[in-house]
């Protein structure tokens, strides 16, 4: 996508994803005397002053008030309070179009904390976005313009790839499998790993083996058109030793235990959009 119009744009909260979005906007051409970026304490903000030569503020108030678009990257249980600082002290709220990538709490939510009258989009992103590699979910309010979705979608395609969802809840089951999908990977990988390890290798040895089958595996899965299914068939020869590892698997009812474990994810969504 081509780079859009610049609009001023706030990070509120400089984390691991702010870092990383800002990182991808200002390798795909956004100009960096564009980009705001706040946080209560310094040394995230000197890396990223450094690294990209963009304006940087201890005050949220203070780049939001600069900004056409601010974006919340801070922890939902934090939201509340920065919101409400922001609906204080910046003036105009619904003439900007506010983001927010925190998990869980949704637009009428935001609303009542900043404006009744602001326009909104919400994403979802995941922390494979720090090497480009990310996915990230995106659901628009009725306000939000034509321009406002190719903006914020062009921020988002820096880090990854951007998917439209129809609702929030969608944006709640999306945020259940990819943006908590990278831990589960990992929990997969380690586990894989400590097997490595039980059997005799040792743990750098282990660690190589696993990442490697891991990126190897994610490749051929995007670069087939196969079903996944028919890729596993394709390792799994008829009376082989994958066979026997699968069975192992099938066994504990691997489906079950994703889709246990995505349900539940996506019940802490539904809580954190109640408390937070
Ligand atoms: N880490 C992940 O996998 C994902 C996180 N998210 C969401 O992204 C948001 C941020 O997550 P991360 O970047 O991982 O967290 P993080 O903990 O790396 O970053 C949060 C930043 O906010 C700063 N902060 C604390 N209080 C503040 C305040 N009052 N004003 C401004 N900044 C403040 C912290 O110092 C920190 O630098 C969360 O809401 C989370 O739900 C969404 C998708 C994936
Ligand atoms: O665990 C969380 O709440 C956030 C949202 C998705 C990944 N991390």
């Amino acid at each position: 996508m081509s780079t859009p119009t610049p609009r001023k744009i706030a990070f509120i909260g400089a984390g691991n994803m702010t870092q990383s979005i800002v990182g991808g906007m200002v390798k795909s051409g956004y100009p960096a005397d564009h980009i705001f970026v706040s946080n209560p304490s310094d040394a995230k903000l000197n890396t990223l002053k450094e690294r990209h030569q963009l304006h940087v503020s201890n005050d949220n108030a203070e780049i939001a008030q600069q900004a056409e678009v601010i974006v919340l990257a801070v922890k939902p249980q934090l939201m509340a309070d920065v919101c409400a600082d922001l609906s204080r002290r910046v003036p105009n709220l619904d003439s900007k179009l506010i983001v927010s990538i925190a998990a869980g709490i949704r637009i009428p939510k935001y609303r009542q904390y900043l404006n009744e009258n602001i326009t909104m989009i919400r994403v979802m992103p995941n922390t494979p976005s720090l090497v480009g590699e990310g996915v990230s979910g995106l659901v628009a309010d009725d306000r939000a313009s034509a321009a406002d979705k190719a903006f914020i979608e062009f921020a988002f395609d820096g880090v990854g790839q951007t998917l439209w969802v129809a609702d929030e809840d969608e944006l709640d089951i999306l945020g259940a499998v990819a943006g908590s999908g990278p831990a589960y990977f990992f929990e997969f990988m380690a586990s894989l790993q400590k097997a490595a390890v039980a059997l005799g290798f040792d743990h750098e040895k282990a660690r190589a083996m696993v990442q490697q089958t891991a990126l190897g595996a994610a490749t051929m899965a995007i670069d087939s058109d196969l079903e996944l299914e028919d890729l596993r068939k394709q390792v799994t020869s008829k009376g082989g030793s994958t066979a026997k590892g699968i069975e192992v698997y099938q066994a504990a009812d691997i489906d079950d235990i994703s889709e246990q474990a995505v349900r539940a994810a996506v019940a802490r969504n539904q809580e954190m959009a109640k408390l937070f």
